[in-house]
């Protein structure tokens, strides 16, 4: 069906709401708009799907929603009455319509008699991943669009392991969400009738204690945080979302006795009024954080997305400023941490493993080296990561340390299966103790590091390349950036590219397959001077990101050098 006739359908649908019929109305207008909204069919990315709160087949809304439950109910259905039994845990985030949609989900799943364990209230997506394991279900949905801005709303779906459904199950889901012929047919029950039938079942305080006891076993040296906690002062803010529901007694059981949260931010509000992007890798969302801290003279503020899966913070330094880290730096600064403790009472042995993404900082992966752990290279998406811990346990081979990936995304003890800001918080706020322990800042903890290891600078910058316009400029350049086997970026010579699409390793020894990985639309490219490149479209958002890694001796340089690639990368992306 063209995007024209889609259109049709949709103005003639009796079954929308008065909200969508009128974006309908007034969208519709533009005929740019109405080829991008009903040209295609909105697709499974790096986590599920995301769009943005419109009418039409590629915009999240109630019947795009049904469409890709109805999938998930019919591959549940596949699996057997004891897959529908076992059932499917369902949260939901502070946006808008997320409590709706997963309302929604739920009549759609009941409809087709498969347990329904659905949130009172909105949870952190590292929550109902640790529900999934906790009730035993098939699956989860989590009605997020994570750290976007407040136009979208998105559905990402969880296998019974706890991680986002990995590729194999995900493309069936979706293979049976296309043989939906009529989106507004997909039929949902009445609530009253499946909480009568126990069909639908509401939880929330259960899990929250269940979950938070688990939490408890992410602190290091409990002993070492309760004994600095009056050396140290955090500002806590959830950005208006759903780590405000446990921030409090998460930090208080693990010893953080001074924890203060932004009010403005603490507020759950899906317009995040504060923010221009509810995303911790900005600088802006720290601002009122920020001003707070200058107030109640806080050494660290410590922010998490409103589905509080990332996690981001700001350190003070020794000449009172504030510096807003990185992903890359705060995983650093957490594997050091952990190593170094580790090694120092007797616990760390050779089969503990670091996993971390392609696209993330080396000097982690430097720093286990040394310590003499083993490290593993993951694509983007956490989901690849709850792989490695499974294979950790079904293989009985290999110790969990740590997970992370650049996006600000952390997990130390895999009870969630996905990246989790509250155990980040936790286990940065322990470094954070430890340094205040030693009369240093955090700041200085790294500078020690870098010191010791040299310094691993990154920068990654996001190109915006919206609409079905977009996905097809994307794909050109990077097709024509794998064509064209680039020999220099900015002047340095390239050693080595590795292709994840087409899983070859090209250097000067020739031509090699790639093996190891899933394809991906990723290129990545290794310089003489010690610096590694990656280029790929993002899965969650209308971008092309690129990332450089450079490592030099001086901040001063690596900074100067991440630039300048930075730069050469735009020129060359414009191309
Ligand atoms: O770079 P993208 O494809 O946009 O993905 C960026 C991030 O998005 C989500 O947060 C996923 O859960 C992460 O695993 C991923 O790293």
């Amino acid at each position: 069906m063209n995007a024209q006739d889609a259109l049709k359908q949709w103005q003639q649908a009796s079954v929308l709401p008065d909200y969508l019929s009128d974006q309908l109305n007034t969208l519709s207008q533009d005929k740019g708009w109405v080829e991008d909204a009903f040209g295609q069919d909105i697709n499974f990315g790096t986590a599920g799907m995301r769009g943005k709160l419109e009418p039409g087949t590629n915009r999240i809304n109630l019947f795009t929603i049904g469409k890709v439950t109805e999938g998930l109910a019919r591959l549940i259905d596949e699996n057997g009455d004891e897959a529908k039994k076992r059932g499917v845990a369902i949260s939901f985030d502070s946006r808008y319509h997320s409590r709706e949609f997963a309302e929604y989900a739920a009549r759609v799943l009941g409809a087709h008699k498969i347990k329904v364990y659905l949130f009172d209230d909105l949870r952190p997506t590292p929550e109902l991943s640790f529900a999934v394991r906790y009730l035993k279900t098939f699956a989860g949905i989590n009605i997020t669009a994570s750290h976007n801005a407040k136009q979208y709303n998105g559905y990402k779906v969880y296998g019974e392991d706890g991680a986002q459904m990995a590729p194999e199950n995900a493309d069936r889901l979706f293979a049976y969400a296309q043989k939906v012929t009529d989106i507004f047919g997909v039929e949902a029950a009445p609530v009253e009738e499946l909480r009568a039938s126990n069909t639908l079942q509401l939880i929330g305080e259960d899990v929250d204690e269940a979950y938070l006891a688990h939490l408890k076993e992410v602190t290091f040296d409990p002993e070492m945080v309760k004994n600095n906690a009056d050396k140290l002062k955090i500002i806590y803010t959830p950005l208006h979302g759903t780590g405000k529901m446990l921030y409090d007694r998460a930090f208080r059981q693990g010893g953080f006795d001074n924890v203060i949260p932004v009010p403005s931010q603490s507020i759950i509000d899906p317009e995040f009024p504060t923010t221009i992007k509810p995303n911790p890798e900005y600088r802006d969302v720290f601002e009122p954080g920020f001003k707070l801290a200058n107030e109640v003279d806080a050494n660290v503020i410590i922010a998490t997305d409103p589905d509080a899966d990332r996690m981001g913070a700001a350190v003070r330094k020794a000449d009172g400023n504030f510096q807003v880290l990185t992903g890359n730096q705060i995983a650093t600064l957490m594997a050091y941490y952990l190593l170094e403790h580790m090694k120092e009472n007797g616990t760390l042995t050779s089969d503990y493993e670091l996993v971390t993404s392609i696209v993330s900082s080396a000097l982690p992966f430097k720093i286990a080296k040394d310590f003499g752990i083993r490290t593993k290279h993951v694509l983007t998406g956490f989901k690849y990561i709850g792989e490695e811990v499974d294979r950790m346990n079904k293989e009985n081979d290999g110790k969990f340390l740590m997970g992370f990936e650049e996006s600000y995304g952390y997990l130390f003890k895999p009870f969630a299966r996905d990246k989790d800001a509250m155990q980040g918080a936790l286990m940065f706020g322990e470094v954070a103790s430890y340094y205040a322990s030693k009369g240093m800042t955090v700041f200085d903890g790294l500078q020690e590091i870098w010191q010791k290891y040299g310094v691993s600078y990154e920068i990654t910058r996001a190109i915006e390349m919206p609409g079905i316009g977009g996905q097809k400029k994307m794909a050109a350049l990077m097709e024509k950036l794998r064509n064209e086997h680039l020999d220099e970026i900015n002047g340095t010579k390239v050693v080595k590219i590795e292709d994840f699409e087409t899983q070859t390793s090209i250097d000067s020894n020739g031509e090699k397959e790639l093996t190891g990985f899933p394809v991906s639309n990723v290129l990545k490219y290794y310089l003489e001077d010690d610096t590694w490149v990656a280029l790929r479209p993002s899965g969650t958002e209308p971008v092309i990101k690129a990332y450089v890694g450079v490592n030099k001796p001086t901040v001063e340089e690596a900074k100067k050098a991440a630039e300048d690639y930075q730069d050469a990368l735009g020129k060359l992306l414009k191309n």
